[in-house]
This record gives structure tokens, sequence and C-alpha cells, in this order.
């Protein structure tokens, strides 16, 4: 059993699917406090602030705690979460036929260890279909995720190459924590 450190249904769908055992407690840390735009620098504060944050709150003794952060990267550019749809459509036609990565950082601790990953996946995508893209936009499933991008749904007719976890792409490098469950 372990503690998801995390609001995001995402990274509970990735545990389940890995049939690993969690409780889902999310923090609140604030990443607009965040200066660098670095987005590796980034991606590891943020996720070091939720790990900082919940292991006050609720400490190891009991049961692991893992938090995790991800951002996405292209053309140099930090994006987080779309902040509204208009930011998701900028985001999307950025990302629309170019090369985009996905950075996950993930801190998991226990008793004897503490696991500090950060990995990314990388995509080259086809130019988007103007009339999917609006609609993956007007569905809202383009918000509350890095770079408002959906690997697993609308990016995945698109994808030309990748490198990488899908998982580290949706948010949660499971393949790399099996090792330490
Ligand atoms: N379904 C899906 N979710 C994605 C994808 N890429 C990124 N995400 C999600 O985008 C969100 C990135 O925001 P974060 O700040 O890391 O996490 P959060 O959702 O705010 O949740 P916390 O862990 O509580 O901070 C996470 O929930 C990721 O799971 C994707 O391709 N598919």
């Amino acid at each position: 059993m372990i503690r998801l450190g995390s609001n995001s249904p995402t990274r509970a769908l990735l545990l389940n699917k890995f049939n690993i055992d969690f409780i889902q407690n999310g923090g609140s840390f604030d990443e607009d406090s965040i200066i660098t735009k670095n987005p590796k620098s980034f991606c590891y504060e943020a996720t070091k602030g939720k790990f900082e944050e919940l292991y006050k709150k609720y400490g190891i003794e009991d049961i692991p705690l893992l938090v995790a952060d991800s951002v996405v990267t292209c053309n140099n550019i930090l994006l987080r979460k779309a902040k509204n749809l208009k930011d998701a459509r900028s985001m999307l036609e950025l990302q629309s036929g170019n090369k985009t990565s996905v950075i996950t950082c993930m801190i998991f601790k226990n008793k004897n260890i503490e696991l500090i990953d950060i990995s990314s996946t990388t995509y080259e995508f086809k130019k988007f279909n103007i009339e999917d893209m609006n609609k993956y936009i007007s569905s809202g499933e383009c918000m509350g995720k890095a770079g408002a991008i959906m690997v697993e749904g609308f990016c995945k007719p698109y994808i030309k190459k990748v490198r990488g976890y899908e998982s580290t792409a949706m948010g949660l490098s499971v393949e790399k924590l099996l090792p330490y469950l």
C-alpha cells in the first residue's frame, strides 16, 4: 500500500492499471511560487514542494509516500496546465506537427529508500486535424493536463514517433517505480 500524494485522476488510473494498492491524498502546493522557467528544474522544484508539504502532513511511518509533477516542453517553451481553452488552443497549435516532450519527476520515499526520478517521453506529432482539435478543445478534456495534450486519447492517432514510456507522458513513470514496491 502506498500514499499517492496527488489530486490527479490520471495518476490514480496509472496505479490502478499496474495493480498497485494506494490511497490518494492530494496537496495544495502553489506551483506559481516557482521562479525558474527551465522545464526540468521547474518540474523537480514542483515535485519537491509537493513532497515537502505532504511529508510534513503524513510522514512515511505508516505508508510510503509518492508525489509527482509533469510539464511539457516544446520549442524550449515550458508548458504547464492550460489556464483556459484559449491557452489550451495555443499550446496545441504549437505542438501540432512538432516535436514535444513530457517531463515527469517522481519522489517516492519509504523507510529504506528515497527515489527521485526525472524521466521524459518525446513525441513527434503529425499536424492535428483542425476539426478534431476543435472537438477536443470544446470537450474540455484538454484541461488539467500538462501542455493540454492527452497522449492516450486525442494525440494517439497523430503520433509519428515516440521515445520513452507512455506512463511518463501521462504523469507517473510507473515502470521506474515497480522495483521499489
Ligand atoms: N490523461 C492524461 N493526463 C496527462 C497527460 N499528460 C499530463 N497529464 C496530467 O497532467 C497533469 C499535470 O499537472 P501536475 O501539476 O503534474 O499534477 P496535478 O494534476 O495538478 O495533480 P497533483 O499531483 O496534485 O499536482 C497530471 O495530472 C498528469 O497526470 C496525458 O497525456 N494524458
